[in-house]
Formats: structure tokens, C-alpha cells, sequence
């Protein structure tokens, strides 16, 4: 057993590590996967999840491939694992780390005070920089809107920087008197309009963030014949922020993509044809509803694209079928999340739709090479659907739809392969 991993973690005796080696992921035919099944309906969700992503494997590879999981713990069961308020083990990340990839569950995070999200602190400590999370309709989903079908984007979300730092002071506190004496009397500021009662936080967005944000959303296009790459800001308001974003973003793609000016600028062509423009965040949140058909591979700050994934994914059904995937593009790490969170109402109820894990899981399995089994996911997804037996989200918008539960879903799921 490897030494950085306790022993709360049972390292499967079958299988191998995932590797990278000269840029190129090494997957072996049993890779050891680690999972963290999520707090509030994560274990509902994990349940149907793992068996849908076997059953995809089984019928591509007939045997020769298999994942080897692995449990990994956080949240609520962290602590009933190792004990009372530990959240994130030391071990939970280092798995995360030496096995290279793998996949979790909804973690809950408080409200106000309580500890600081256990999602952005797993991001932050592996540098998974890019939040990808791709928006794609399926046919037959109820949407809100006429023409869901119009929708496929592909949002690249910073995933380490910006308000997420968690850098904040409660007003009330020597530290928040600190940061209001610093800003009155050291800098200058008179613009805080009731300073003695005033909580602060700092927005760091840096060049080098941005840039490898920015490269990971050009060359996704780029491979993947995309039309546009849109960075998504307010650099209106928060000139040097979110400004610097939009700034560093098409000087990188000027300086390592051969991007030109189009009429002019700031709009590029790149040479291959793609078009690098941008747009000012609160105008983007109508324009993806008016004409989505515009928009492609998105680029944006930590918190604009956590409005964006959910706002998006309400376009195409909901965050009941919203995928996502944490990637450090250099070392290869990555872990694979939904978009939703912990929907604490429903736990242990197996209704909640697990789509949005199972895409996840899908993302997984094309991200090692295994195309054959994300494929039989996304045919039996379409089928299912197709056949109106789904969990209760799409059932109470769906006409002549029969609702089924999480577990049935996944049967049904794993039958239409
Ligand atoms: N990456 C992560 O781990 C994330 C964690 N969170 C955490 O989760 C907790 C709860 O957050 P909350 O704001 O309620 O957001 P949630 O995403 O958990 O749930 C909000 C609503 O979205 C719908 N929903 C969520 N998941 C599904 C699903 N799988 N299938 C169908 N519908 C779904 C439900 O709508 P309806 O009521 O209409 O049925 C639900 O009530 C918080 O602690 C938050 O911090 C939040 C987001 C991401
Ligand atoms: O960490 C959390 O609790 C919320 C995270 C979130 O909303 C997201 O990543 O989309
Ligand atoms: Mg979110």
C-alpha cells in the first residue's frame, strides 16, 4: 500500500495507477479510480451512477477493461469515517493526486459562517485550474425555452481564482477594522460607503491564471472544430479584474494562437477560422436566451461561470443532467463533478435524476480513451429519454411521461445499451 494513503482508504489489490508520461495520459485496462460518493443525495446518485459506468465498460470491452474504484472520503462522511469535523482528509487528496483521476459527489457547504466549501478547496488544492462543463440538449428533454436544441456550449469556468480565494472579513472584526484602516488610511479610498460596518473580500485574478484558462478554452476549440471562444467578464465595473481577463485573454491569443484583428479589434480570427470575441457578462445572460445559436466555447471568472453553468443547464433541462469536469490540463489531474449540489430534500428518497453524475462519468471515461464506452452512455441516455421513463424532475414537464426512481432510471439506463 502506498504510504501517503491510510488505511480508512482500501486500495483495491486488482489494478493500476493512472500515469502521465511526455503529455499523454497512460491509462492501464483496470484502472484504480478513487470516488467520493457526496453528502445529501450523493450516495442515491453514486449508486445508480457506478453501475451505469460499469455496465458501459462491460458491454464495450466484454471484460478487458474494467475501473477498479476506490473510495475516498469527504464531507459528512469524512466525518463519520474519521472522526467529528474532519471534512477533507489529507489522504482524500493525496488519492486524488497519485491516482490522477477520479470522480465525486455534491459536498454540502453552509451558509454565512461553517467551514468554507470543501468543492473549491478539493480545486484548489490539486490546481484543477479549468472547470469544464459542457451544455449540449438532449432531444426530448422539457426545457423552458422554444428551441433548447439551439443550445451547445461548452463553458471553460477559472476554477482557482477570483472571490473563491476566500478572502474575507466579517464586519465586526479586528481583522475587517484591519482591512477598512488599510483601504481609508493607506490607500486612499473614500468610497466605502459605510466603512464601520462593512464586511470585506479581495477578487484576486491574475495574468498567469487567466492565460492558462484561456489557452485550455483556445486549443478545446481548436481540437474539438469549434467556431467561437467568448470571454465572458464584467470589465466594465472591475476594470483591472475582470478587465485584466478579458485584456490577457486576447493577448494571449494573439501571442500564442496567431489570433488578428477583425475590422479593427478587439474581436480575433485565429488562423484556423475560430473567432476569439468577448462580452460583458450581464448582456451575455440575455443574449444566451435570445440567441444562443452565437455563442460556443465560453471562457470566463470563477464566479460568472458558476451563474452561468446553472443558468445554462436550466436551458437544456435543468442541473439534473448537467456534467462537469475539474482539469489541470498540464499535470492531467482531473475530477470529474455535476454541475448541482447536495439537493438535501431528496436524499435517501432515489428519485433525484443522476444524469448529471453519469455524464460526468461519461466525460471520465472519453477523457482516458475509453470512446466506446462514453458512447454507449450517450446512445443509452438518448433512449432512455426518448422513451419518457424518467426521475421526477423531467416527468412533471414531460407529457405522457411515466416517473421512475433514480434506481429504475439507471436499470432502464443500463437496459437500453
Ligand atoms: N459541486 C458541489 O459539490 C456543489 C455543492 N453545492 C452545495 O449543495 C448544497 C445545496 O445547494 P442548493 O443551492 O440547494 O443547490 P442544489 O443543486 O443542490 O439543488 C437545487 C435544486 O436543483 C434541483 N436539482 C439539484 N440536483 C438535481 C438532480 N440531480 N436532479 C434533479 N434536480 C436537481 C432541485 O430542484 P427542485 O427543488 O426544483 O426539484 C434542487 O432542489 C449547498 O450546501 C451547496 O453549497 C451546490 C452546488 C455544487
Ligand atoms: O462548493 C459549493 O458548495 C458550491 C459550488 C458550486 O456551486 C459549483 O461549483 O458550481
Ligand atoms: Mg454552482
Amino acid at each position: 500500500m502506498d504510504t501517503q494513503i491510510d488505511s480508512h482508504i482500501k486500495v483495491p489489490a486488482q489494478g493500476e495507477k493512472i500515469s502521465m508520461s511526455g503529455g499523454k495520459l497512460q491509462v492501464p485496462d483496470h484502472p484504480i479510480i478513487p470516488f467520493v460518493e457526496g453528502d445529501g443525495t450523493g450516495a442515491d446518485i453514486w449508486r445508480a451512477s457506478v453501475r451505469v459506468l460499469d455496465a458501459a465498460v462491460e458491454k464495450a470491452y466484454g471484460g478487458r477493461r474494467k475501473v477498479e474504484w476506490m473510495e475516498v472520503y469527504a464531507g459528512d462522511k469524512a466525518n463519520e469515517v474519521y472522526g467529528e469535523a474532519v471534512w477533507l482528509p489529507p489522504a482524500t487528496v493525496e488519492a486524488f493526486k497519485e491516482y490522477l483521476i477520479g470522480i465525486k459527489g455534491p459536498l454540502t457547504t453552509p451558509v454565512g459562517g461553517g467551514i468554507r466549501s470543501i468543492n473549491v478547496a478539493l480545486r484548489q488544492e490539486l490546481d484543477l485550474y479549468a472547470c469544464l462543463r459542457p451544455v449540449q440538449y438532449f432531444e426530448g428533454v422539457p426545457s423552458p425555452v422554444k428551441n433548447p436544441e439551439n443550445v451547445d456550449m461548452v463553458i471553460f469556468r477559472e476554477n482557482t481564482e477570483d472571490i473563491y480565494a476566500g478572502i474575507e472579513y466579517m464586519a465586526g472584526t479586528p481583522e475587517a477594522a484591519k482591512m477598512r484602516d488599510f483601504l481609508v488610511s493607506e490607500m486612499g479610498v473614500r468610497k466605502i460607503r459605510f466603512p464601520d460596518t462593512s464586511s470585506f473580500g479581495v477578487k484576486p485574478v491574475s495574468q498567469e491564471g487567466t492565460e492558462r484558462l484561456v489557452r485550455a478554452a483556445i486549443q478545446y476549440a481548436i481540437d474539438n472544430g469549434r467556431k467561437s471562444v467568448t470571454l465572458v467578464h464584467k470589465g466594465n465595473i472591475m476594470k483591472f479584474t475582470e478587465g485584466g481577463f478579458r485584456d490577457w485573454g486576447y493577448d494571449l491569443a494573439k501571442r500564442e494562437f496567431g489570433g488578428v484583428e477583425i475590422d479593427g479589434g478587439p474581436w480575433l480570427q485565429l488562423p484556423g477560422g475560430i473567432v476569439i470575441k468577448d462580452v460583458i457578462a450581464d448582456a451575455f445572460l440575455q443574449q444566451i436566451l435570445l440567441r444562443p445559436k452565437e455563442y460556443d466555447v465560453i471562457a470566463t471568472l470563477n464566479l460568472n461561470g458558476d451563474y452561468i453553468s446553472d443558468a445554462l443547464a436550466a436551458q437544456v433541462g435543468g442541473i439534473g443532467i448537467a456534467p462537469g469536469a475539474n482539469i489541470n490540463y498540464v499535470s492531467g489531474t482531473a475530477v470529474f463533478e455535476a454541475t448541482h449540489g447536495t439537493a438535501p430534500k431528496y436524499a435517501g428518497k432515489d428519485v433525484i435524476n443522476p444524469s448529471s453524475v453519469i455524464l460526468s462519468g461519461e466525460m471520465m471515461l472519453r477523457y482516458l480513451g475509453w470512446t466506446e464506452a462514453a458512447d454507449l452512455i450517450l446512445s443509452s441516455l438518448s433512449k432512455t429519454i426518448g422513451q419518457k421513463t424518467v426521475t421526477y424532475d423531467f416527468a412533471r414537464l414531460m407529457d405522457g411521461a411515466t416517473e421512475v426512481k433514480t434506481s429504475v432510471f439507471a436499470d432502464n439506463l443500463i437496459g437500453n445499451m
